[in-house]
């Protein structure tokens, strides 16, 4: 009697398990899907693979929006990214939609249609053009929706196409938070202050290579703000930046480049947007009061040491590289992308008063992604690499 009791008890309770597997493949299959180019494993430029059969974010928050991508740009970090570049510390605070790293859809920044909103969105309503960015730790936006919250997308300006507007945000965040986070070029936290143009007057900025993705908009961000700047590129690109209006193009190739950058310190701020590293603080003789590099070793040093050792380590960096700045008497920052609402309202208050005009360095469909990220690995940028839907 007894074993025939344990018979039937783990006949039920292979026949629920049963029940619930087939329940939940049936879920997992009527689970309504997109296209996106993911990654499956860290490796080479290969790793992206397209699929038609990736799960459709949904909306998880009253504050987040379902968008339907229209442009999109590749950026050097997804490159980074398929590599493994950030993946330790992005782990530890990775909010993707299953919380899990793999599959992954690299692409941070997007044009695009709200289809869908949250209760809490009354800004925006079905059939809006956005634009906007997505942060480092959630699903990236080379996919045909994206699900984000509305803190970081705004109204795309109306007087820019979709792929010239996609080619803005992520490039244009890190240069806005370079000079107002990093190097407070307002006086003030950038979180505070930025709707009052100007802040640039009477200071001398050198932006070290200009003809880049963030090179190019942080030119157009000091000039807007009134600051006089001088730029680097190598000589093909000289045409391009002059255009720009810059006081001085100096093309970094020539043997007399070094001369004329010393002679022409003291800056008030050099922006490092050609991946120079901090340690080019120290390798000129020159004045300045702020260094700022968008090449930080903190997501390194955590992928390679761990987060505690990891985190010791850039405190070690930070210190190191000011004390031997000290002698010019300028401090050595690191800046980076951040996805800041107020730097969006800044940036599409610029474009709208035409005083931000992108530059493409070439245009890519969404089928051809690929293609787009060998162009980017492959560097000697001339402006941003876009991707039309
Ligand atoms: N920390 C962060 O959060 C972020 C960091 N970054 C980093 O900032 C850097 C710039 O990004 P992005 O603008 O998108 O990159 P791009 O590849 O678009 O631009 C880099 C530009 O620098 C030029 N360049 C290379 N070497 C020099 C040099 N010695 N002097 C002057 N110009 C040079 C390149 O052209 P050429 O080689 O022909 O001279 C190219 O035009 C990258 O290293 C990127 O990884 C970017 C965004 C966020």
């Amino acid at each position: 009697m007894r074993k025939l009791s344990s018979f039937l008890l783990i006949k039920r309770t292979f026949c629920n398990a049963t029940k619930t597997a087939i329940k939940e493949s049936t879920a997992e299959k009527s689970y309504p899907r997109m296209s996106g180019w993911q990654i499956h494993s860290y490796g080479e430029l290969d790793e992206v693979q397209f699929s038609k059969n990736v799960k459709k974010p949904y909306i998880r928050s009253p504050k987040e929006l379902l968008v339907k991508v229209d442009a999109s740009s590749v950026n050097p970090l997804d490159v980074a990214m398929i590599n493994g570049y950030g993946s330790a510390f992005l782990n530890s605070i990775r909010c993707n939609t299953d919380n899990i790293e793999f599959p992954l859809i690299l692409g941070r920044d997007f044009v695009g249609t709200v289809v869908h909103k949250g209760l809490d969105n009354k800004d925006y309503k079905i059939g809006d053009k956005i634009w906007g960015v997505v942060p480092v730790q959630k699903q990236g936006c080379h996919s045909e929706f994206v699900a984000v919250d509305s803190c970081y997308v705004s109204k795309k300006p109306k007087n820019i196409s979709d792929v010239e507007a996609a080619a803005i945000l992520y490039a244009g965040l890190t240069a806005y938070s370079g000079i107002f986070l990093s190097a407070q070029l307002n006086g003030l936290s950038g979180l505070l202050c930025s709707s009052v143009q100007g802040n640039g007057v009477g200071k001398k900025v050198l932006v070290l290579g200009g003809a880049g993705g963030v090179g190019h908009i942080a030119i157009q961000i000091l000039q807007a703000e009134g600051a006089e700047v001088l730029t680097t590129c190598s000589q093909n690109a000289v045409p391009l930046v002059e255009n720009l209006g810059v006081s001085k193009v100096i093309d970094y190739t020539t043997v007399e480049s070094d001369k004329i950058l010393i002679d022409e310190s003291p800056y008030d701020l050099i922006l490092d947007c050609a991946s120079k590293g901090a340690e080019y603080a120290n390798v000129h003789p020159w004045k300045f009061k702020n260094y700022v590099t968008f090449k930080s070793p903190l997501l390194k040093n955590f992928d390679e040491k761990g987060m505690l050792f990891g985190g010791l380590n850039n405190l070690k960096d930070l210190l190191s590289q000011n004390i031997s700045a000290l002698y010019s008497n300028g401090v050595v920052k690191w800046g980076y992308f951040v996805p800041l609402k107020n730097g969006i309202s800044y940036l599409t208050k610029l474009v709208e008063k035409e005083q931000l005009v992108p530059i493409i360095d070439s245009k890519f469909s969404y089928g051809e992604l690929p293609k787009a990220y060998e162009k980017v690995y492959s560097g000697h940028l001339r402006g941003k690499v876009v991707i039309e839907y």
